[in-house]
């Protein structure tokens, strides 16, 4: 569904306010993603991961240069295809929580989603209502952005990037800031989306939030994506890992101690006599 082949990404940045310099912070990544697969691409601060969901939706700075090419269900993905697909095909959940209009109610914000993407009211307001349900905000409906919890605030965005019926959606860390309960929640719309036949570009730092619903690995650092593996090439001593920085953030891991493997495959162990 979607191809990205040696995308290159240099920035300026004003080391002093009369001298411009160009950054490299994204480096010939090349990454593939299909229907019904969640893809996850981990990697520390500044790896330039929310870089990379900006470079698919189209969202760079102006003063960006980009090579390589993008490419979305087989044919090019343009600026203007970009502006075309944004909110109906593509979906973004942003980082940032700044992504909500500071003027406007949780329940406004979600409709205005849905009514972007086709939905008329009263359908587009039924929409919002499930939505912020779904996610245990109907009592946060009425509540401007200021009233909202960091986790609250993450939510109504996930609810807006949900609310159409998009091809791609891209995750960049839906899940900081939640409680388990409601991170679980948000990993599992994301698996459910995927079991549509969508596909899931999800954006983490934290690999073990990764594991349990991904099917692939990319590994980024400073820019390049080091290497792209199965999840369950993440586990043991990582053994079936090529690169020594992705067997660091496995082994980095809390004590290691759960499994990718499923439930059932456990159960599948010789007992003990
Ligand atoms: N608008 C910009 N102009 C110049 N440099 C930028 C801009 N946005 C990001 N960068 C730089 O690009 C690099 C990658 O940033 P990016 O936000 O993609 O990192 P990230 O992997 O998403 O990190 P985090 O996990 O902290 O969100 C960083 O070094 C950052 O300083
Ligand atoms: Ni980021």
């Amino acid at each position: 569904m979607l191809h990205i082949e040696r995308l290159t990404l240099e920035l300026p940045h004003y080391p002093r306010w009369w001298q411009r310099e160009w950054a490299t912070c994204i480096d010939a990544l090349s990454l593939h993603i299909a229907a019904g697969e969640i893809h996850a691409v981990v990697g520390a601060s500044g790896a330039g991961k929310s870089l990379l969901a900006y470079a698919i939706m189209g969202l760079l700075p102006s003063a960006a240069k980009m090579k390589g090419t993008l490419h979305f269900h087989s044919a090019p993905l343009t600026p203007a295809r970009q502006r075309q697909l944004r909110g109906h095909q593509l979906a973004l959940i942003p980082q940032s929580l700044s992504a909500l209009d500071p003027l406007a109610r949780s329940q406004q914000q979600v409709r205005w989603a849905a009514q972007r993407v086709g939905f008329e009211r009263p359908a587009a307001d039924q929409r919002a209502e499930a939505l912020l349900g779904h996610y245990q905000l109907s009592h946060a409906a009425a509540l401007y952005p200021h009233e909202l919890s960091g986790g609250m605030a993450r939510r109504v965005l996930i609810a807006m990037a949900q609310v159409g019926n998009a091809h791609l959606v891209i995750a960049d860390e839906p899940s900081v800031g939640l409680d388990p309960t409601q991170r679980d929640r948000v990993l599992a719309t994301l698996k459910a989306m995927a079991l549509e036949g969508k596909a899931v570009l999800l954006i983490t730092h934290d690999l073990r939030h990764a594991l349990p619903i991904a099917d692939r690995v990319t590994v980024m650092r400073h820019g390049k994506g080091l290497e792209t593996a199965p999840a369950k090439a993440f586990q043991g001593q990582g053994e079936r890992l090529t690169t020594a920085y992705a067997r660091a953030l496995w082994h980095a891991l809390p004590d290691n101690a759960f499994s990718t493997l499923p439930v059932t495959a456990l159960r599948q162990e010789p007992t003990l006599a």
